[in-house]
């Protein structure tokens, strides 16, 4: 029997993106290197602001003005280096290869068109054949996550609520097979037992079809509950990666204790959540030499305030950002 070909990873190397405001030039995303495994699911965790949203756009070559990708390269298997393809291949690639719904889903539908001309005209943008069989597999997705199909087909998008149109977004993102598929926040708008049931559909697509996913969310319960590699990110960088089991049974750096601590569910600790103190880091950390989460940081040491700890390998398939940890 032959095998079945390796399913698409992304290489990210040197990845720089900044924002340019009023204020100054905002860091978003600041030199990251990372390896997407393919065929598994990854979550991106941190606190609102930590860049999440800007890297899964960097991953597409998307990132929207006053954004600006400065440096770095996102080599997408069977696609290329998405930083310099040609326009029509970039645009191919968004949709056929990588699925995505990114966090204004609920807001970039076509107000105009109704669900169904929406999937039609995605097809035709992407030279699909058979159109009939990609409506079908859009209604065969809508109605897994409990819609009713015909109705939501029909639809505008104003005649949906809030939580249909997640998931009309998330319909989106898979209808065209596409190998990886990027979620950003798929399921906020929804209730915690449809949030519950929608992930676990999507955990059932993705292992049907081997996909590679990326999904970007401030719960560490969402990550615990679907993810197979969790990476942590603060104030633009890397701050810890590695199996999930891992990263939550023995979290090293300590702004990841911090996420874990303020979810009672996995911290084991019922009776409080603990929330992180302080603030993510603004303008004044960001020219500073000193560790981005210094200010913040309980275990912080005098090296700690003069230069940034490196991201370095810290066991098998672990990362971590921490001179604390590398002095163990
Ligand atoms: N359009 C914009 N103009 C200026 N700054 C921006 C813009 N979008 C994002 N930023 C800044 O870039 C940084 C990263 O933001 P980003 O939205 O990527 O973070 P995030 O982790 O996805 O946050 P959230 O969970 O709230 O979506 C933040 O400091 C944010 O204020």
């Amino acid at each position: 029997m032959p095998t079945a070909p390796p399913a698409a990873g992304i290489t990210i190397r040197g990845l720089e993106v900044v924002y340019t405001t009023g204020q100054g030039q905002i860091p978003a995303v600041n030199g990251i290197n990372l390896d997407i495994v393919g065929g598994q699911i990854t979550g991106i965790i941190g606190e609102s602001g930590s860049g999440k949203s800007t890297l899964a756009m960097a991953m597409m070559n998307a990132v929207p003005h006053p954004g600006k990708i400065v440096k770095g390269s996102v080599i997408i298997d069977g696609v290329g280096n998405m930083m310099t393809l040609d326009k029509e291949s970039q645009r191919r690639a968004r949709g056929r290869h990588v699925g995505f719904v990114f966090q204004a889903a609920q807001n970039s539908l076509n107000p105009l068109t109704r669900i169904g001309h929406q999937v039609l005209d995605l097809g035709r943008s992407h030279n699909v054949k058979d159109l009939r069989a990609l409506l079908r597999r859009a209604k065969e997705l809508l109605e897994r996550m409990g819609m009713d199909a015909d109705r939501v087909l029909t639809s505008y998008q104003h005649e949906l609520s809030g939580g249909m149109r997640q998931r009309v977004g998330i319909m989106f993102a898979l209808v065209l097979d596409a190998q990886i598929v990027i979620l950003d926040e798929p399921t906020t708008a929804l209730d915690m037992l449809s949030q519950a049931s929608v992930l676990e559909i999507v955990r059932s697509i993705q292992e049907e079809r081997g996909l590679t996913i990326i999904l970007i969310t401030h719960d560490m319960g969402v990550v615990a509950d679907l993810a197979d590699r969790v990476i942590v990110m603060y104030g633009g960088e890397l701050a810890e990666e590695g199996k999930t089991e891992d990263v939550l049974a023995h979290p090293q750096h300590p702004y990841t204790r911090g996420l874990i601590r303020a979810i009672p569910r996995i911290s084991g600790n019922l009776d409080q959540a603990v929330a992180l103190a302080g603030s993510p880091p603004d303008l004044q950390t960001f020219v500073q030499n000193a560790c981005l989460f210094y200010d913040r940081c309980p275990e912080r040491m005098a090296q700690c305030q003069n230069h940034r700890p490196p991201y370095e390998i810290a066991g098998p398939g672990r990362k971590v950002a921490c001179f604390k940890v590398m002095a163990k």
